[in-house]
């Protein structure tokens, strides 16, 4: 089935002419879905849509016919008319749930702010589209204001059912907004200054999270042989915690760690994976071929340049390697911001699967395979500061997985 929805809008509604000098008033918005929902759904819906709006609950309500399942955004826009000049809702803003899974709507102006009868859309938080939709109403926002603030353009359309709307799982409908190398770092400072974090938890959540993927992409039944090459910074850090994780879930990690830093929380990982006998080697390539799994923890944010000694040959075994991969938050030797480099040993590295942590990288535009999401220590109010998604962790999940190959970001 052809689940991707037609949201296509007409060019123009002259029937909204006759709004134009009706006196503004605040009415209920109308909230459709495009997609089959219950009726408790709904009302879940309804709900978390007006979260954020602190006034009256009534704010948004649902249209008196409001499932549209597998029709066209078209037919709701010419139903919406019809209902707009009633005068029981807001005749010109509505909300629209696009996809049982999502918690990003449509929220729908059928006349901008230029007042010519041109409609226009936007993505949001399907939690911020009420309010959204209310300061749009009451022109405390312009259109294009709320648009610039919107998620439309990083909304990505790959629909997948097999999801339910509690889920409220990302996995199909949309993208998250990308955290660039500068930012990340500032993040870091904010975190361990007045977020009151210090390094040691936010490596050990991040390695938590990058074993919890590992354990999704294949559990130590499977694969039990992973070797984990750190680098010299923290993403190696991450490598190293992730490495004492996997020998607790019962897999057998060998480390490959060839330039430790000389701060003494990477000579703390060590030891606590020498208690635990994992062994470390010098040989990678022939290591990788005994392995299942090669987990890449050697560069994250903070690479930049050409790949120096001793690490060009890893790479380029890497990028070689018919073990799968498991990137930590970007597979190493790409430039954070643009990708893959245009030549050097990571030319061709695209490994098999990315944990991106707090946020993805610029860079996952470049990006193949299976994507995941960890690094659970940032609550909304930070990652709003910096510009990005807290990703729908389900439970005391560590990952999720956001997303796969081809999409937008
Ligand atoms: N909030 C979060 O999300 C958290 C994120 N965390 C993790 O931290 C990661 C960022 O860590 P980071 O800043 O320590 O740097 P990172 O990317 O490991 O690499 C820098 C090292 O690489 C080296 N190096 C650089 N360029 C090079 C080159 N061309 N060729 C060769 N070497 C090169 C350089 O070494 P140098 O050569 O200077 O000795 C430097 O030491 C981040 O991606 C995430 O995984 C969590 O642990 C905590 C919370
Ligand atoms: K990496």
């Amino acid at each position: 089935m052809d689940v991707h929805p037609d949201l296509l809008l007409p060019d123009r509604i002259p029937e909204m002419e006759r709004h134009h000098s009706k006196p503004s008033q605040v009415l209920p918005f109308a909230l459709y879905a495009l997609c089959a929902l219950s009726d408790e759904e709904l009302a879940a819906c309804r709900q978390q849509c007006v979260a954020d709006i602190d006034c009256d609950d009534n704010i948004v309500q649902l249209a008196p016919k409001a499932v549209f399942k597998d029709q066209s955004l078209r037919i709701i826009v010419e139903y919406h008319v019809e209902l707009g000049f009633g005068g029981q809702f807001d005749g010109k803003f509505f909300i629209v749930v696009v996809h049982p899974s999502s918690y990003t709507v449509l929220v729908v102006a059928l006349d901008d702010d230029e007042l010519q009868c041109k409609p226009d859309l936007l993505w949001s938080k399907i939690g911020k589209s009420g309010l959204v939709a209310a300061n749009l109403g009451i022109g405390i926002i312009m259109w294009d204001e709320a648009k610039d603030h919107s998620m439309h353009k990083i909304y990505a359309c790959t629909c997948n059912l097999d999801v339910t709307f509690n889920d409220f799982n990302l996995t199909s409908v949309m993208a998250l907004r990308t955290l660039g190398p500068k930012a990340a770092a500032a993040l870091d400072e904010e975190l361990m200054s007045t977020g009151a974090f210090s390094i040691d938890q936010l490596m050990e959540l991040a390695g938590l999270a990058v074993s919890q993927t590992m354990y999704a992409l294949s559990p130590p039944s499977k694969s039990p042989n992973i070797l984990v090459a750190c680098g010299p910074g923290n993403n190696g850090g991450d490598g190293l915690v992730a490495a004492r994780h996997l020998h607790y879930f019962g897999y057998k990690p060998t480390m490959y760690f060839p330039k430790q830093s000389k701060n003494e929380l990477f000579g703390r990982l060590r030891t606590q994976l020498e208690q635990l006998k994992v062994p470390f080697t010098d040989d990678f390539v022939g290591t990788a071929k005994r392995s299942d799994w090669i987990i890449d923890a050697i560069f994250g944010f903070s690479f930049s340049g050409e790949v120096r000694e001793p690490f060009p040959g890893v790479i380029k075994a890497l990028a070689e390697s018919k073990v799968p991969v498991l990137a930590v938050d970007a597979p190493s030797s790409w430039n954070i911001e643009t990708g893959p480099p245009d030549d050097g040993p990571g030319k061709d590295y695209n490994p098999d699967a990315l944990i991106s942590l707090t946020a993805p990288k610029p860079l996952v535009k470049w990006f193949k395979g299976r994507h995941f999401v960890g690094g659970r220590f940032v609550g909304e109010d930070i990652a709003e500061k910096y510009g990005f998604d807290v990703p729908p962790y389900k439970g005391s999940d560590q990952t999720v997985e956001i997303g796969s190959q081809g999409e937008k970001l």
